[in-house]
């Protein structure tokens, strides 16, 4: 397979910065797996001075593949193959210094850090408060704003006492030697912004950079790329403004523009052959997503045959739906002698997954539920991945509070309540606190007698960790601390502790895959793994939200529940949000390569009560003559166009004000 001559010019361009802007499966990521190889091949430049940042593990290993070939059997160990919150990451690790932290810092996930926030709000302030309050200080740090800045910035009652929330927060985090998400792009930022003598480092240290998905990057991410490309705009960034779905998380499709302003030598290159999807398939999310404005419309076309037409699945419910999703699996998998790895079901809600479960399990489909969060959720592994982060940081008080209730043992609430107060009195940490013997003897003997066990225990794996790999104190550690133990008392079912039980060998073979690093480093990995996948999932159906498809292709996708109210989503409806989810439908629509299967039912459960359904307006964009229904109630399909008839004349009605 050789490339087309724009792909070329995308490689083969390195004077400048460097946009490739294209439509879905027109070979950007293969653009970039290929420009990283040239890179090493022809323009001599070591392994381990570029970056590319990605967002799928399939490309992160064909470019580490590709590159080692050129290598001849070196491995391409140096090469930085990361997302933006990965390279913060290792940032940090190595600039711990500058940023204030101590080594063996915490990351602070999203549970960790609402504990903290809630503590700093009002006694009784209601979760929608503290969601508010979140999003807002996520918002600030998106925006690379310090907390003094977002207090000058703040323009209501609101902002401003968020704005103080804010500054109280990051005391917080100082005080436990800790970090949030946000926090590992927004502080690079800042010491680059701040400190010439890092910006030297860093673009000395990384000569190239080449960024995947750039149209989803937020203010933040735009500038640490800015900041370590540096005035040379050493970097190549690909991107489709069609495929941009994380505005939510403070995504800007403004950063494609604003690249074109702060470097005036950027060159842009177009990719408009898409190699990937059927032709009916690109036919339909070309008319799709051409009902969304665009500043320059763009057509992709393709010289694939056309292929079958899309099928359109009208169902009772969502269990018939998963049957029917199933059913249709099997019999393409026989028919095609398909490989089960070869299919993808997407679904807008997490919440969706459970009927497909259900029924990939009665017809023994091998299947895999990505979104990477559902094995880290677990209780036993993060239980176990605090006492990690509690000996690697001595400071960190979440993992303190979740350690020492893990397995359950002698210290109640009103022991750890009086370590709080001494805490808070003397400015140390729960740990530190708990370790002093003046503490200890105004407990009662028995929970003294816990907590210095408890504290002991911490200590003498402490001392171990500098000796031992993290895989086998992982192991070590959920034997001596009773985590194992715990397991199994509290349940009599085998196969329930045979699962848990597994779970925590997963996590230290993790470890030990994961090589070098101490315990905390490596726990601060991988809870960035949240984003992404831990492994292949091997030969098995995945099963996946649209929004952790992104990048990824499938000879054989089906999209459930296209209906009003999921995709689009309602929260969009009302938010004038249906651009991006248009833009959603026409990801999940560019991920197939053979065939695509659509479905919707008849009635769903919302609110406990069982409602009627409305297919998604998407499916009206889409082009006639490719769609074949299936099981539509003709009746009901008309009394659904008077129905949304009627809607939009009550709503042109109030808009002319009669
Ligand atoms: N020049 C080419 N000739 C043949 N096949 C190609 C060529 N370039 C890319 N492909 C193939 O087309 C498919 C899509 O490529 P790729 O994933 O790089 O597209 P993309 O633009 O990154 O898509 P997306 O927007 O979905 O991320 C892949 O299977 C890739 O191997
Ligand atoms: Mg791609």
């Amino acid at each position: 397979m050789s490339l087309n001559p724009y792909q070329r010019a995308a490689v083969e361009y390195c004077d400048g910065p460097l946009l490739v802007l294209a439509g879905a499966g027109s070979g950007k990521t293969r653009a970039i797996t290929e420009k990283i190889a040239y890179l090493i091949a022809k323009k001599h430049l070591p392994a381990s001075k570029i970056a590319a940042i990605t967002f799928t593990n399939k490309a992160a290993r064909e470019m580490r593949e590709r590159a080692a070939k050129l290598l001849r059997g070196q491995d391409a160990d140096g090469l930085t193959v990361a997302t933006f919150h990965s390279m913060g990451l290792k940032f940090l690790q190595i600039e711990h210094e500058a940023a204030g932290l101590r080594r063996g810092f915490s990351i602070f996930d999203t549970d960790d850090s609402a504990g903290v926030l809630k503590e700093l709000l009002p006694k009784g302030a209601k979760n929608d408060v503290l969601d508010s309050v979140r999003g807002l200080i996520s918002r600030a740090k998106n925006d690379v704003l310090s907390p003094e800045r977002a207090a000058e910035l703040a323009s209501s009652p609101r902002e401003r006492e968020a704005a103080d929330i804010y500054a109280q927060y990051q005391r917080r985090l100082a005080a436990f030697n800790a970090v949030d998400f946000d926090d590992l792009i927004r502080l690079p930022v800042t010491l680059l912004d701040e400190h010439e003598s890092l910006r030297t480092a860093w673009r000395e240290r990384l000569r190239y950079l080449l960024v995947d998905e750039y149209q989803d990057t937020n203010t933040a991410q735009y500038r640490l790329l800015a900041q370590l490309a540096g005035p040379r705009g050493a970097f190549t960034a690909v991107g489709d403004d069609d495929q941009s779905i994380y505005a939510w998380r403070g995504a800007d499709p403004e950063n494609l523009v604003r690249l074109g302003k702060e470097y005036p030598t950027l060159r842009v290159i177009k990719l408009e052959q898409n190699y990937r999807c059927a032709r009916r398939i690109l036919r339909a999310a070309n008319a799709l997503i051409a009902n969304n404005p665009h500043l320059h419309p763009k057509q992709l076309w393709s010289d694939h045959a056309d292929g079958e037409p899309i099928r359109v699945f009208e169902c009772r419910d969502s269990e018939h739906e998963a049957e029917r999703v199933a059913a249709e699996i099997r019999f393409i998998a026989d028919k095609h002698k398909a490989q089960w790895n070869e299919f993808a079901v997407l679904f807008r809600g997490n919440h969706q997954s459970r009927a497909l479960e259900k029924a990939m399990q009665l017809q023994r489909i091998p299947y895999h539920l990505s979104g990477g969060t559902a094995f880290l959720e677990r209780a036993e592994v993060k239980d176990t991945l605090a006492w990690l982060r509690l000996i690697a940081n001595p400071d960190d008080d979440a993992a303190f509070l979740r350690a020492v209730g893990a397995p359950k043992r002698d210290i109640g609430s009103t022991t750890l309540a009086k370590l709080g107060e001494f805490a808070s009195k003397t400015s140390l940490s729960l740990s530190r606190t708990a370790e002093r013997l003046d503490v200890l003897r105004q407990l009662p003997t028995r929970s003294a007698g816990a907590v210095d066990a408890f504290v002991t225990l911490v200590k003498r794996l402490r001392q171990l960790a500098h000796a031992e790999p993290a895989g086998a104190l992982c192991r070590r550690l959920v034997e001596e601390n009773g985590q194992i133990a715990a397991i199994r008392a509290s349940t009599r079912d085998d196969a329930m502790f045979a699962r848990r039980r597994a779970n925590l060998d997963e996590l230290a073979d993790w470890f030990d895959a994961a090589g070098k690093g101490g315990p905390g480093e490596l726990a601060a990995q991988l809870a960035l793994l949240t984003h992404a996948d831990r492994d292949e999932p091997g030969n098995a159906v995945r099963l996946m939200s649209l929004h952790g498809s992104k990048g990824l292709e499938f000879s054989y996708v089906f999209i459930v529940g296209v209906e009003d109210g999921l995709l689009p989503h309602e929260a969009s409806l009302d938010e004038n949000r249906l651009d991006e989810e248009r833009r959603l439908m026409y990801v999940g629509i560019t991920r197939a390569k053979t065939l695509l299967h659509l479905s919707y039912t008849r009635h769903a459960r919302r609110y406990g009560e069982l409602q009627r359904v409305t297919p998604s307006r998407f499916l009206d964009e889409l082009p006639k003559a490719e769609l074949h229904w299936i099981g539509r109630d003709a009746e009901q399909d008309a009394e659904r166009t008077k129905e949304r008839a009627g809607a939009t004349i009550a709503s042109l009605s109030a808009l002319l004000g009669d």
